[in-house]
């Protein structure tokens, strides 16, 4: 008689489950060999099953108790905030990570001076087309030789770019593309693009993924070919930063390049240095564009008592084509920190030039807060990018200019009372049913280390008591 296997209730239906069906014709032998093959599969997969069961028991011990996901659009602070949360949280572990960022610094500086570069020769060219061009706003010989000297740091950006982004294409082409007219120098393109790293690739994945990956023996060299690079043009990119005529095209040409990501032309004497090892700050400082979501599992160093010290933090990337990621971490945490960044006014989205970078944060806040997967989620807003948005109404830019509701003096205060309040009415009329917990705000610079330690303290404090009010009231 065929044993028909599926019947028997021992074996649970699993797609990894081995299932023989009988031989056709079966002798006694070929009968007992099956059998004792079935036997010994039921042996493994019980084996496996407890494993797995084992596993899973590790996980769920080992499972944070706070889970935070930090959303907002690109360049809107989210990676900042993590790692102002990791500087302030896990020092230790955060110092252990500082090397890791020498080549993502280096990186951004050779960007800022490709930028520059770049549009000296957009300058160039609108006087080579025939347009008026101010003389103090001329290129002169002098930029021209420095920009020949400066030229073989465009290899080492692009070898730079690539290590860190194996996925990206250089950043520069070798050869130009267009025959140069006389006189006018080669645009290698407008904007150098900007480093981007995909969640699975500097940082390690898995359980304890909150730190990178140990840096390879290439990864050393290439970082110390380029660091040789960087000192051995320092002058010459300090000559061109400082150059009056640059400062004055950069101006015309409405580019301040203080106010751009990863702005580190003011410390190429430092990064320069042999024993240049990066600080802090100048971590917050780095601009490493995020890719995908992270999930970064953190056990808190700082503060006593064991309890409540594991965190799971997601760090996603904001660009639009991003968000579609954000949803799946929707029914699971804690809690949302949302990064509204107050600079972005002036600006329209790199995505989408028609879109002003204001609105779209406004609009996004919108689609959150009307989120129903959210509804019993803690929302934390970030107003950040304080700083900035002070130098730019120190450096005379109308608001209402650009955001034409804007019917408030030019005044720094007046500007976050009104963005506030617009956000907390959005929050209020937008929520769905059943919303509970009031939407906190806080006015941060993600990279002051130090008004962020207070205001993420702050944060910790509010997300725990939240929490335990909320198993109360459950
Ligand atoms: N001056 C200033 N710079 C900030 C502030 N917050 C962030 N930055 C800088 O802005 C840049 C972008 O910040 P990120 O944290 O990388 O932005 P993000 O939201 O993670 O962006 P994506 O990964 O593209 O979604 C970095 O160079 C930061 O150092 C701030 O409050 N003030
Ligand atoms: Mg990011």
């Amino acid at each position: 008689m065929s044993v028909i296997i599926q019947s028997q209730p021992q074996y649970p239906p699993r797609p990894h489950s081995v299932v023989w069906p009988p031989a056709p014709i079966e002798t006694h032998e070929q009968k007992l060999r099956r059998l004792a093959q079935q036997r010994e599969a039921f042996r493994v997969s019980q084996a496996i099953d407890r494993e797995l069961a084992q596993e899973r028991a590790l996980l769920a011990n080992k499972a944070p108790q706070f889970s935070l996901l930090l959303l907002g659009q690109a360049e809107s602070g989210k990676s900042t905030t993590l790692k102002a949360f990791k500087s302030h949280f896990t020092p230790k572990a955060f110092a252990s990570e500082l090397d890791h960022w020498t080549a993502v610094i280096m990186l951004n500086l050779l960007r800022s001076v490709h930028m520059i570069l770049d549009a000296m020769a957009r300058q160039d060219a609108l006087a080579f087309h025939g347009s008026e061009v101010e003389p103090h706003l001329t290129v002169t010989t002098y930029i021209r030789q420095l920009r020949e000297i400066l030229l073989p740091l465009f290899t080492v950006e692009d070898t730079l770019h690539l290590r860190i982004c194996p996925d990206n294409q250089p950043a520069s082409p070798t050869v130009p593309s267009d025959p140069t007219p006389p006189g006018v120098w080669t645009t290698h393109r407008s904007v150098s693009p900007e480093v981007l790293v995909h969640s699975a690739q500097y940082y390690k994945m898995g359980p304890d993924s909150a730190h990178f990956q140990p840096l390879t023996a290439t990864m050393k060299q290439v970082i110390k070919e380029s660091h040789a690079a960087i000192r051995k043009y320092a002058l010459h990119m300090k000559a061109l930063w400082k150059n009056e005529t640059v400062q004055a095209i950069l101006k015309a040409q409405k580019i301040s390049m203080r106010e751009l990501s990863g702005f580190f032309l003011d410390d190429i004497d430092r990064i320069a240095a042999e024993s240049y090892s990066p600080s802090e700050d100048d971590v917050l400082k780095a601009r490493l564009k995020t890719h995908g979501a992270m999930e970064h599992r953190i056990t808190i160093e700082t503060g006593v008592g064991s309890r409540n010290k594991d965190w799971l933090i997601i760090d996603v990337g904001g660009a639009r084509k991003q968000r579609a990621t954000w949803a799946p971490f929707f029914q699971h945490v804690t809690a949302i920190i949302f990064l509204f960044p107050l600079s972005t006014f002036d600006q329209q989205l790199e995505e989408d030039s028609k879109v002003n970078r204001m609105e779209d944060n406004m609009a996004l806040w919108r689609e959150i807060c009307s989120n129903t997967l959210l509804t019993k989620v803690q929302f934390i807003l970030f107003l950040n990018k304080t700083d900035i948005l002070k130098a730019k109404i120190k450096s005379g830019t109308q608001v209402n200019y650009h955001i034409t509701t804007y019917k408030g003096p030019n005044e720094y205060q007046e500007v976050v009372k009104y963005v506030r309040s617009n956000c907390l009415k959005i929050y209020k009329d937008c929520s769905p049913r059943g919303r509970r917990n009031p939407c906190s705000v806080h006015l941060t610079s993600a990279i002051d280390r130090k008004s962020m330690s207070h205001v993420l303290a702050q944060v910790r404090e509010h997300i725990m008591n939240n929490q335990l009010a909320n198993t109360k009231i459950l």
